[in-house]
């Protein structure tokens, strides 16, 4: 079943003989705002690739299984993919940890009240995920205040946790301080590729080598539950030093519909690891990465957002030393309002790589 907090469910609970993503839609449906998702929704990039029209990251990836009080694994929610527990793995082999970070907050989400709201969370991928195997989430209620609650969430799995993870959560509070930067200037979605077109395009070059067809046509075959549209992206063969920053346009794969802030924050969540880490390794084409894997990981959430619209994902990074490297990050909505930021710190360890070009 489901997981539900105090009989609000985050996520629907498949009646028999529905699948989760029609409980879903019934559940959306109810709330006022909501039309009935009879067609694809967004631009017309939706690939063949959406089985259904919810996202993924909603009906299958984010909906964890109760177990008991505060206790809860993604076992039965996912739907078969590669290991038959885990919907998307990257090539790395270990959890994607946008997954274990999203899933973290749907536990600590399910043990609070409806009226609050994540603001903030703060992660250690303290082991690599086992993609063999589900996750256990473990959530620890450290506090309840009058405006403000902290959980402690511990992913779990052989017994080890692999990812500590503590959120705070907040009422609704109004404040005569308020300030944001200015949203870059950049290319409006739909004047970009995506990333699938944009793999196509480079495909289509005769003088591409085997090797990089070959890696370009497994990118393109893997079922990440993400939108991404690259802005300025580097020529693919292109091997010059560039600035530590990228910006792209990003969303949820799929329809989620206005739900609640809390589910839209967790797909943030999952969202916000994507592609992030690799900002701190652009000014460094001359090395390959042997192994790479994110430390920690932190969200501020400011202002509410639809994950499934397109958010403009501003990343930075200021620092890079000692096998580590810092990247900030930035979520803002088409309108400028800044919705999120981030921040993490991840491991690289690399050798010189061969001058060998990708033409
Ligand atoms: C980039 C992404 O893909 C984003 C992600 O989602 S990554 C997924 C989320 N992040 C994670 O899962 C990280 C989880 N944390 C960990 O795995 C561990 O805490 C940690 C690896 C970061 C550090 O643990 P540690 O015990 O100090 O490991 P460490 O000594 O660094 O070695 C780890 C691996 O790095 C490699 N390594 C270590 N030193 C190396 C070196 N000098 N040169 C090359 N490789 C080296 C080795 O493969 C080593 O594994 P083995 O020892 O098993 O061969």
């Amino acid at each position: 079943m489901a997981a539900s907090s105090g009989g609000k469910k985050l996520l629907p609970e498949p009646s028999k003989g529905t699948s989760a993503a029609s409980a879903h839609s019934s559940i959306l449906r109810k709330s006022s705002s909501e039309k009935p998702v009879t067609e694809a929704t967004g631009s017309g990039s939706k690939s063949s690739r959406n089985e259904d029209l919810h996202s993924v990251l909603v009906t299958s990836v984010l909906n964890l299984e109760r177990l008991d009080l505060d206790l809860y694994s993604n076992e039965h929610s996912n739907r078969c993919t590669f290991t038959g527990t885990h919907h998307w793995v990257p090539r790395s082999r270990m959890l994607f940890g946008g997954q274990i970070v999203g899933q973290a907050l749907v536990a600590a989400a399910m043990s609070v009240s409806e009226n609050i709201y994540a603001h903030s969370l703060h992660c250690y991928f303290v082991r690599a995920g086992d993609p063999k195997v589900p996750v256990l989430y473990q959530v620890d209620r450290i506090r309840d205040g009058k405006s403000f609650s902290v959980r402690s969430v511990k992913a779990i799995q052989h017994g080890n946790p692999i990812l500590i993870c503590q959120s705070s959560f907040q009422r609704k509070m109004e404040s005569p301080i308020h300030h944001q930067f200015t949203m870059p200037v950049v290319p409006s979605p739909n004047e970009l590729l995506t990333q699938e077109e944009l793999i196509q395009k480079y495909l289509r070059d005769p003088a591409l080598t085997e090797k990089y067809k070959v890696g370009l046509t497994k990118l393109l075959a893997e079922e990440v539950p993400i939108e991404i549209k690259p802005i300025n992206p580097p020529e693919y063969y292109r091997r010059v030093a560039l600035e530590s920053k990228q910006h792209f346009w990003v969303r949820a794969r799929g329809y989620i519909g206005e739900g609640n802030m809390k589910l839209h924050c967790c797909v943030a969540a999952y969202i916000s690891d994507y592609s992030f880490l690799r900002t701190a390794l652009l000014p460094h084409f001359q090395y390959k990465v042997k192994f790479m894997a994110s430390l920690d990981h932190s969200m501020w959430f400011h202002a509410p957002f639809r994950s499934d619209e397109w958010m403009l994902y501003e990343c930075e990074s200021p620092w890079a030393g000692s096998c580590r490297g810092l990247v900030q990050g930035r979520l803002w909505k088409q309108d400028g309002v800044l919705a999120v930021s981030c921040a993490q710190e991840g491991v690289f360890y690399v050798k010189p790589s061969a001058a060998e070009s990708k033409l």
